[in-house]
């Protein structure tokens, strides 16, 4: 008898792998068995070790402050997120390299030095400690006959000596992983050559599991020719356990909105019920994705990343939005920032000022500053006095189209283009301003049922599964991504085509580039291929 760690990555992840081992040993193994992140596990490791008193432990948030304490504390010229992401790197390593610059690495000292003086940990310190603490023989390893190590390939260097140590005191570990499927090198991960180090240090055993059970077989066929490009990978064969072929499809369209309509009545025509991921590289191509969703009316969810109604524009134009139908000063002082305001200016007459918006828009223009900004505020003020009045008569798409109007003066090209489709994606919807506000970001009823729609980030699907799948955005300079390594984006199509059952279907935007190289490499749209290149005018729904 002895007991079983299992390893995971994410907390979901632990629970959904807790819940099959018990399924397959029975419940009363419970107590044999430990299921948790690296880092859960970390903290348990040394909690007990310490008598129960444990570490504190950085929140996320603060963790950010306190970095961002320090870069500032140093006048760095580097972007914020550029330091944290060397840092971070820095501290995924055993022995950490040389940072880039001085800067970099007096930034890092500081860090670490309030850390330390708050008797803190942040997540990398506190499996790093583990790590360093069973290296020198103060804390024995954990006392588990066997460890299972799910998704290994996403392993880092710290991860992988903390398995190393257990393996290597004796516990009999396994790591379940898919070389194709590493997605997180800018992470550190170590992919394929971190599972050849493990397999080379604990003279593991490889077996190769080839069975795909989850796609049709002509989907895994062309995700298979496509992964075949990567040189640095495992040797092995996938094999369809599907006898059965799905409807691949290739469509290209002029541009990105084009597409995404397609993507709309795509759905729209499918039967109800159907099961659907829309895939893309970046966040940017979902915004577009869920304005055209949300001016459908189709009932999505989006994992990951914020939704476009909640940030840069579409936060704005929701916030100001509010303020006609509620006249809450916040939306119009976020408005004013985003117009070019001094955001101290706002912030002392929002403390100063008392009443109704347009009592203190009028109370704002006697301070103005200089000419521009007082061309706005009465711009505003007069906004406020035309929208309140047309939205207590439930004119709410005038309300809508004056607000945008507004904006769209102070906005660059993008965000002007981008605000267009959400004014457009608001006019379409039906019912009172608050409805559609409440629809669109989510707030009502409707938003909160489990949708058969999910739209995410190719890296948020992994490990997931659906009826139907659409990669939109399928260009060169966009997957592959222009600034990333090619092997990894070619992992990423392929993580993505295989998120599929049943039904694939891959788009690209003339506007955006020429088709991605990697659908050349799939062999999809090709005359022999089984899967169909459509042009949109031309293009029928058949489910
Ligand atoms: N032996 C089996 N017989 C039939 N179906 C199976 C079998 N094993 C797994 N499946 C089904 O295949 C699909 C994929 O299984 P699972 O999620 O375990 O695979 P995976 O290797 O983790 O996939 P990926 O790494 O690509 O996400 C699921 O729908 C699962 O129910």
């Amino acid at each position: 008898m002895g007991r079983l760690c299992a390893v995971t990555f994410t907390r979901d992840a632990a629970q959904e792998l807790r819940s099959r081992i018990l399924a397959s040993c029975g419940e009363a193994h419970a107590k044999r068995l430990a299921v948790g992140t690296f880092h859960s596990l970390a903290l348990a490791h040394l909690r007990r070790a310490s008598g129960g008193q444990p570490p504190r432990l950085l929140a996320e948030g603060e963790r950010v402050s306190l970095l961002r304490r320090c870069w500032q504390q140093h006048g760095s010229e580097e972007p914020f997120d550029d330091l944290v992401r060397a840092i971070d790197a820095a501290k995924a390593r055993l022995y950490p390299a040389p940072f880039a610059n001085a800067t970099q690495e007096a930034v890092f000292r500081a860090y670490q030095d309030l850390l330390a003086s708050e008797g803190a940990m942040d997540f990398a310190d506190l499996l790093l400690a583990c790590v360093q603490r069973i290296a020198s023989g103060q804390l024995p390893p954990l006392p588990v006959r066997w460890m299972l190590v799910d998704e290994a390939q996403d392993m880092d260097e710290v991860q992988m000596e903390w398995v190393l140590l257990h393996g290597r005191a004796g516990t009999e570990v396994t790591l379940v992983g898919d070389d194709d499927q590493s997605l997180y090198a800018f992470r550190q991960a170590l992919g394929y050559s971190g599972l050849q180090r493990v397999t080379t240090a604990l003279s593991a055993t490889e077996t190769t599991l080839p069975i795909n059970y989850r796609c049709a077989a002509n989907i895994l066929d062309h995700a298979a020719r496509l992964i075949a490009h990567n040189q640095h990978r495992a040797a092995k064969k996938i094999i369809a356990h599907r006898q059965d072929n799905g409807e691949i499809r290739v469509i290209r369209c002029p541009d990105r909105w084009s597409e995404v309509d397609m993507v709309v009545d795509a759905i729209r025509q499918s039967p109800r019920g159907t099961q659907w991921a829309v895939l893309a590289r970046t966040n940017n191509i979902l915004d577009a994705v869920e304005v055209g969703l949300s001016g459908a009316r189709v009932e999505f969810a989006r994992s990951g990343g914020k939704s476009v109604w909640e940030h840069s524009i579409g936060s704005v134009l929701c916030g100001l939005l509010r303020s006609v139908l509620d006249d809450s000063w916040t939306g119009i002082a976020n408005a004013l920032s985003f117009c070019g305001v001094q955001a101290g200016w706002i912030n002392d007459h929002s403390r100063r000022s008392r009443g109704g918006c347009v009592a203190r828009l009028h109370a704002a223009v006697e301070h103005a500053s200089d000419d521009a900004t007082r061309k706005l505020l009465m711009g505003l003020r007069m906004g406020m006095i035309a929208w309140r009045e047309q939205s207590s008569k439930d004119r709410a798409s005038l309300v809508v189209h004056g607000v945008a109007a507004f904006l769209a003066e102070y906005c660059t090209p993008p965000q002007a283009s981008l605000l267009r489709k959400l004014e457009g994606a608001l006019i379409k919807l039906s019912g009172s301003l608050a409805q559609r506000l409440a629809f669109v970001t989510r707030s009502s009823p409707a938003g909160r049922r489990a949708p058969h729609v999910h739209i995410m980030t190719l890296h948020a699907s992994k490990g997931l599964e659906f009826d139907s799948v659409w990669i939109v955005g399928c260009e060169d300079g966009t997957l592959p991504h222009a600034d990333s390594d090619e092997e990894d984006e070619r992992r990423l199509m392929y993580v993505g085509m295989t998120r599929a059952k049943n039904r694939l279907v891959v788009s690209s935007a003339v506007e955006e580039g020429p088709p991605s190289r990697f659908l050349e490499e799939a062999e999809l749209g090709r005359n022999d291929s089984k899967a169909s290149t459509l042009a949109p005018q031309n293009a029928k729904w058949v489910a």
